[in-house]
């Protein structure tokens, strides 16, 4: 069965369908890493999005019970090149076709996937819609043109209350707008006893559970569709270690002062090298984000810049120079990717640790 892809630049794509048969719209991104498809179609932060992989087969080793990174997805399309029909894993449990039907997600393959990645990269990161193929192109570009995307992505994948995945270690409070579960299995890797908090939790609410350390996590959109958080980040950095990942990142920036604004096209991938600048060492790096802090919003701050993206010099850490709080814009939870970056979550620990000695 034909179905089409429709760009709101008026291009038109037509490919083949598989999983879910209903119509989507959603902001177009791709990402270029070579596998990690599972992980990226269960990563929360791509709510609303229709994502695009660059490498040409995907589906070939199905979907596994262990690679979830989230229990549903809400991502809002896929496009691929080639669709594998039969794929052949061992920990293979599910066809990437039938995964998407159980959760109403469209695919569509067949795409010329280089082409859709070179328009977007000239453009800038574009709505689009994947729909069937009777209804009328010329009607679905004017109605992508006046579509306004929602905004409340932080709202839909956050939990609705908060909850326990308890350790004997030190207790984590994990603010989730839109959590990747690896975040979470790396504080359980460390025994942590976490808490995981929805969105819009206080700070009296943070400080209630007595936490040894807070983490704000990845999550979808733009930052500035959840500034009711921002208060709550400025009172805890001052009683508790902070770690922030990605829109943790741009949240902690924005509750300094500091200021985001959006990519042209973002950064999503599995081989985003990025520099410390305080070693000189250079990580690979997993990403995916369409917005950033703005570096020179970053100058009459308490922020310190200490990472860099090497592939376009945009920020990719800070840390607070008066209390112990730092964040990374990439992801050392991997999943998928490398893991160069997982000693950061060493780091909080440590960070946790010479707290509880001394006090902050
Ligand atoms: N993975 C994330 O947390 C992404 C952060 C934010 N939604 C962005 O696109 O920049």
């Amino acid at each position: 069965m034909k179905r089409q892809l429709i760009l709101e630049d008026g291009t038109v794509f037509i490919g083949e369908a598989f999983g879910s048969d209903i119509d989507k719209v959603g902001e177009v991104v791709f990402n270029t890493g070579m596998t990690g498809y599972q992980e990226i179609l269960t990563d929360p932060s791509y709510c609303g999005q229709i994502v695009t992989l660059t490498y040409p087969l995907i589906g070939n080793y199905g979907i596994n019970r262990d690679d979830f990174e989230s229990v549903s997805p809400a991502v809002a399309g896929f496009v691929v090149k080639e669709a594998a029909e039969f794929p052949s894993n061992w920990r293979n449990q599910l066809s990437l076709d039938e995964f998407l039907k159980n959760k109403n997600i469209p695919g569509i393959s067949g795409i010329d996937t280089r082409k859709l990645t070179r328009i977007i990269r000239q453009h800038g990161t574009l709505k689009g819609a994947i729909c069937s193929i009777e209804k009328n192109a010329e009607e679905i570009i004017s109605q992508l043109k006046a579509t306004v995307l929602p905004a409340d992505q932080v709202k839909r994948v956050s939990t609705k209350s908060a909850y326990f995945s308890p350790g004997r270690g030190p207790r984590v409070v994990l603010v989730d707008y839109g959590m990747k579960h690896g975040i979470l299995r790396e504080l359980n890797n460390r025994n942590c006893d976490v808490v995981v908090v929805p969105y819009n939790v206080t700070a009296e609410e943070v400080l209630s559970f007595h936490p040894d350390g807070i983490m704000l996590s990845n999550g979808p959109g733009d930052p500035k569709t959840v500034t009711q958080t921002l208060e709550m980040i400025q009172t805890v950095q001052k009683e508790v270690p902070l770690f922030g990942i990605c829109l943790g990142h741009q949240l902690f920036a924005l509750a300094n002062g500091a200021d985001t604004e959006k990519l042209k096209f973002g950064h999503r991938g599995s081989n985003h090298p990025v520099k410390d600048l305080r070693t000189g060492k250079v990580s690979l790096t997993s990403q995916n984000h369409g917005y950033t802090v703005d570096t020179e919003s970053v100058v009459n701050t308490e922020l310190e810049i200490t990472h860099v993206a090497l592939n376009d010099g945009t920020v990719e850490g800070l840390r607070h120079k008066q209390y112990p709080a730092f964040t990374v814009q990439y992801h050392p939870e991997a999943s998928p990717g490398p893991e160069d970056a997982n000693y950061l979550f060493d780091e909080f620990m440590q960070m946790i640790e010479a707290s509880k000695k001394v006090g902050i």
